[in-house]
């Protein structure tokens, strides 16, 4: 018997120098190593290693891997999906506004986890474990950099239900390259997971882009891969059954790999260390393999259960079972084959696949289903019996509408065999199994692809008892997720299902945060199975508007009530009138900033609110988020009542649905938005009539304008004219452009009229590098120019500094940071004071920058004994207070 290594690569897959150097155990994770690349070809580093004396000291390990590899990840560029709409639709389903902006902020986690594979991969690809893929793709997150296979197929649900069907396109493109590569879509996109598959979701990745797209050319030119894919299941993991006389074909996991896994080498050496004889070693590898085939690596539903063995890794039988959800997986791509063979008009094949789809019905029935538990369970082909335990699994031939019998009383009975467990008890979901192992496929973590599974499944019963059950999961799933993102602002890869809202536990690496499968089932949950959940509102903290309705009259013209949370306002039939109701609040808000008068005579603490990245796209498109800044003191005086607002016939009634909001802390900020462009567009996409578009015209010149002097991702040049310079910033961070826009104010520093010697600076930062610019030989800020890079969502920045002949400058300080990370700010320059250089740094996470501003008094520098003086003369590390 042969060793089958993970992969051909001397250095990834197989070797000693792989075996020395993963037994160090030199990281935390085994991964990291054989992620690395390579800093000279393949031969170059194994000579290199060759020639060392053996054995190899850790110390000498160590240098060996600093002075051979780099990374991980340094095989990526710096990428940002950017086709999420500002207004996917998913927001105009969900109801509950703080789950909405859940939602949003789920959609806008995509950009943290896009990657680029840079081309020296495809150039040079035996420097690398990464296998070069043409487009950039989402990956889950953590250690897990690189593209998973079936962690996809809940990715692409989340990204169509955010609108990004580009990126979607482009990631079904690279594992149709990768079948025409591979002949199957790998584990994941390294080489040591290229012998190996994961459950097969290709094909129902494709009918779901083709639902959201209806795009049946493209389905339809990669039906071949399609088919590819079925057909490798078929070819290399089929078993025949026999019941009676007809013979059923099912399929196992089963990858030919049969030695340790390289990115876990030390733990599969560990598991194997008390399999003495080498064949049964050899054995046990190939079913760990083939168990992280299945996607549940690892899990007590892989262990041997014969009596006397213990519920231990090394039990690990993963090839002698044949599983329910694999079968029933594979049911779905034949029904979906089917359906697009007829849609794309080839009858024959539909014919074909559907007949497959019916024999696999019949299979699941005869010889899945345990008539005696009245579930589907797993079978062991050795012993020909159901493995009778718990798995979530079992009930998943639901999901995939492969019951083969009687729906009425399959449902009804899987109901009974669910309730009789306990399983649909657990404060977190739907456990995955009901054993404690240690292993992270067991208790007690709940998975988020089990939970949308099983939840879906149930859902599309017709038993209203299975039912009531899916929307009760999908609450407690949602709400899980929920709390802990509000705890954390993380999305974890499992959950408890013992306590809401923590992260899972156990298995051979901590739990990971991101992450692609955990956003993309919070999404489709939210969506499609309970769009009407309300969240629990956080008890003693306020981030968001809630329960607050607006409803106002315009003349003859009643609004109904809107909607305002931190989120969206939707489903506004007529974006003016919202528009002029949103700002008409946030003034009415600002009229009351100071609180009302309490009976003690002192006024409440000031309550700001601001309404942000309005826009307009459509007649029923306005989208605005109005937030508020949370924390000081208590203060509950708009819940007195309604607020009336009367300017002329304008009246703005504000409604509090949930007063008790205000009864926690707030102290916000208030801005309001005005573009002077917005009337004028409004106009011309014929958004309002006559009357009301002169009306917020109106509105807008009541309110005043603030000009731009970019757009969102677009560059700039601002200049001062002669004898002024800059002397107030203001700027607006947009997040789903995850960018800036900037005015700039200037004002006359003198009445000379000599001439002023000026000049632009170069580049003064790298994109996502700080900015720590001072105009040099005593001049003075004029002007800024900046462009802004969607991959990296940052901006580069060069000054205009003029030298003011005649003038001095001094006592320069700095400003203080100027606002927060995604917020605000309008910074003036001090009266006297003159503008001489910026700090910023960017924040990869936030993708916004903070500024922070060093002025300068100016003055003429005859006969005040301050020639000279001043400039350049920066106090050391003095970034706050002032200086000299
Ligand atoms: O490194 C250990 C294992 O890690 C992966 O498995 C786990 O994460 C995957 C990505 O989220 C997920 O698809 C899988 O279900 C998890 O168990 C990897 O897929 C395994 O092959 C690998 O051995």
């Amino acid at each position: 018997e042969d060793t089958v290594p993970a992969c051909d690569s001397p250095i990834y897959c197989q070797g000693d120098l792989l075996d020395i150097i993963q037994r160090m155990r030199l990281f935390n994770d085994s991964k990291t190593f054989v992620d690395m690349s390579l800093k000279q070809s393949p031969e170059e580093v194994l000579s290199a290693f060759n020639n060392l004396s053996k054995p190899i000291s850790e110390a000498q390990g160590r240098k060996f891997v600093g002075d051979h590899f780099s990374g991980p990840g340094d095989e990526f560029q710096p990428w940002k999906p950017t086709d999420l709409p500002r207004m996917p639709a998913i927001m105009n389903h969900i109801k509950d506004p703080l789950l909405r902006g859940f939602a949003w902020d789920l959609c806008r986690t995509w950009k943290d986890l896009g990657r680029k594979i840079k081309i020296d991969v495809k150039l040079n690809p035996d420097r690398y474990s990464l296998v070069y893929l043409p487009n950039p793709f989402i990956v889950p997150g953590g250690r897990f950099r690189e593209t998973y296979y079936w962690d996809t197929y809940w990715v692409v649900k989340g990204l169509l239900l955010c609108e990004m069907t580009d990126t979607v396109k482009g990631m079904l493109e690279n594992f149709a390259f990768m079948i025409e590569r591979f002949g199957f879509i790998p584990n994941g996109g390294r080489v040591y997971y290229s012998r190996r598959s994961q459950p097969p979701f290709f094909i129902p990745m494709m009918y779901d882009y083709y639902k959201a797209t209806k795009n049946l050319t493209f389905v339809q030119s990669h039906l071949p891969a399609m088919e590819a894919e079925y057909d490798f299941w078929m070819t290399n993991r089929s078993v025949s059954v026999q019941r009676g006389d007809v013979t059923h074909i099912l399929n196992r996991y089963a990858s030919s790999v049969n030695s340790p896994r390289p990115e876990s080498y030390s733990e599969d050496l560990k598991t194997a260390s008390s399999t003495n004889n080498s064949s049964a070693r050899r054995q046990l590898y190939q079913n760990l393999v083939s168990a992280a085939e299945s996607g549940w690596d690892f899990s007590s539903r892989w262990f041997s259960r014969d009596p006397g063995t213990n519920l231990t890794l090394d039990t690990t039988r993963t090839t002698n079972i044949l599983p329910v959800d694999l079968n029933s997986v594979l049911c779905m791509n034949e029904h979906i084959l089917s359906e697009l063979f007829n849609l794309t008009g080839n009858q024959e094949k539909g014919k074909n696949y559907s007949k497959n789809w019916q024999r696999r019905q019949t299979a699941i029935f005869n010889v899945l289903w345990n008539p005696t538990k009245r579930v589907w369970q797993d079978l062991d082909i050795a012993a020909n019996s159901h493995r009778d335990y718990f798995y979530a699994s079992n009930i998943l031939p639901l999901f995939a509408s492969c019951t083969g019998r009687n729906e009425t009383q399959t449902e009804k009975s899987v109901l009974t065999y669910l309730q009789n467990l306990g399983v649909l008890q657990f404060a977190g979901g739907f456990p995955t199994s009901l054993e404690t192992t240690g292993q992270q496929w067991d208790l007690p973590n709940g998975w988020p692809p089990l939970q949308h599974m099983a939840i879906w499944g149930m859902s599309q019963s017709q038993n209203q008892q299975l039912k009531a059950e899916a929307f009760s999961l999908a609450n407690k799933s949602i709400v899980s997720n929920w709390i802990a993102w509000n705890r954390s602002r993380n999305m974890y890869e499992k959950y408890s299902t013992n306590i809401s809202g923590e992260g899972g536990s156990g298995g051979e690496y901590g739990v990971q945060e991101g992450f692609g499968w955990s956003n993309g089932v919070v999404l489709e949950l939210l969506r499609r199975i309970f769009p009407a959940l309300q969240a629990n509102r956080p008890s003693n903290d306020m981030d968001y508007y809630y329960g607050i309705e607006i409803g106002y009259t315009f003349g003859k013209f009643t609004a109904g009530g809107q909607q305002l949370e931190k989120g969206i306002a939707t489903s506004c039939t007529n974006p003016q009138i919202f528009v002029m109701g949103i700002s008409l609040m946030a003034t009415a808000i600002e009229r009351k900033t100071r609180g009302p008068k309490k009976k003690s005579e002192t006024y409440q603490l000031p309550i700001k609110g601001f309404m942000d990245d309005l826009a307009v796209t459509t007649t029923k498109d306005v989208q605005t988020r109005f937030t508020s800044h949370s924390k000081t003191m208590g203060t509950n005086w708009i819940s007195a009542g309604d607020i009336h607002f009367i300017k002329e016939d304008v009246k703005l009634e504000i409604k509090m649905s949930n007063p008790s909001v205000f009864d926690t802390k707030g102290n916000w900020e208030l801005r309001i938005y005005k573009d002077k462009s917005l009337p004028s567009k409004a106009m011309k996409e014929q958004l309002c009539d006559l009357t009301r578009c002169f009306a917020v015209i109106g509105i807008t010149l009541l309110f005043g304008v603030e000009s731009w002097v970019n757009d969102y991702d677009r560059p700039f040049t601002f200049t001062c004219p002669q004898h002024h310079s800059i002397n107030r910033v203001i700027s607006r961070h947009f997040d789903a452009a995850e960018d800036r826009i900037f005015d700039f104010k200037c004002s006359k520093y003198t009445s000379s009229s000599e001439r002023e010697s000026c000049s632009w600076s170069d580049y003064v930062n790298d994109f996502d590098k700080p900015v720590v610019f001072q105009c040099p030989n005593g001049g003075v800020m004029d002007g800024v120019h900046s462009y802004h890079d969607n991959g990296a969502e940052d901006r580069r920045f060069r000054f205009y500094c003029c030298e003011k002949p005649g003038m001095c400058l001094y006592n320069c300080f700095y400003s203080g940071w100027v606002n927060s990370y995604d917020g605000y700010f309008d910074y003036a320059v001090p009266p006297g004071h003159v503008m001489r250089g910026w700090t910023s740094i960017h924040d990869n996470g936030a993708e916004d920058r903070i500024f922070n501003f060093e002025v300068c008094l100016i003055k003429i520098c005859i006969n005040t004994g301050l020639v000279g003086e001043l400039i350049g003369k920066r106090a050391a590390n003095n970034t706050n207070g002032r200086h000299n």
